[in-house]
């Protein structure tokens, strides 16, 4: 366990069960299609690599890079596009992942913007979800694990920048995020 966290929340295996359960929901659900997964810059990267493994249906791969917490526990509440999709999504069924939804700000404005872009269908994948923080509605399609209101780092996740690559999911100790804020 990593010092600056109090506790294992997910582990390894945890997490891989997990994904596996949900790439083989997905790969039915999709059977017939072919599927436009956009990941969300830089925290659902591990959880993505991972999943896109576990899918079984032709699957192609976009990345848009949006930011809302810089270094802070807290969102800003502002959402911004750092690097847009490189292809246009016409008429394609995407599947949006993600790592977390807390707030859920991010997920609102990205399923918003790529609506409008006029794709078959959109569909959300995320491994984590915060309800407890939710400031506004988020529909999520496809669900890892319902988590408590508590600052997580580890399998993509950061703490300004921090602990990406710790391979299970770990409560980030409160006097780690309170000396920045
Ligand atoms: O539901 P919300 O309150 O909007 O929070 C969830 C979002 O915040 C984090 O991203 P962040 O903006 O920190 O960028 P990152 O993925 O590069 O860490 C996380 O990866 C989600 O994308
Ligand atoms: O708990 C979290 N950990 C890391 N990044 C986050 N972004 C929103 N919530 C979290
Ligand atoms: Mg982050």
């Amino acid at each position: 366990m990593h010092p600056d966290c109090e506790r294992v929340l997910l582990s390894e295996e945890e997490i891989s069960a997990k994904v596996e359960e949900l790439g083989r929901q997905i790969s039915l659900d999709y059977a017939g299609q072919e599927l436009l997964v956009i990941g969300i810059l830089k925290g659902a990267m591990i959880f993505l690599a991972d999943l896109v493994r576990k899918i079984t249906v032709p699957t192609y791969l976009d990345f848009i890079d949006v930011s809302s917490y810089g270094a802070s526990s807290e969102s800003s509440g502002v959402v911004r596009i750092l690097k847009d999709l490189d292809y246009s999504i016409e008429g394609r069924h995407i599947l949006i992942v993600e790592d977390i939804v807390d707030t859920g700000l991010t997920l609102n404005y990205l399923v918003d913007n790529l609506k409008s872009r006029d794709p078959a269908s959109v569909k959300v994948c995320t491994l984590l979800d915060k309800p407890l923080r939710r400031v506004e509605p988020v529909a999520i399609d496809y669900n890892g694990f319902i988590i408590p209101d508590e600052f997580v780092v580890g399998y993509g996740l950061d703490y300004n920048e921090h602990y990406r690559n710790l391979p299970s999911i770990m409560v980030l100790r409160r006097e780690v995020y309170m000396k920045g804020e």
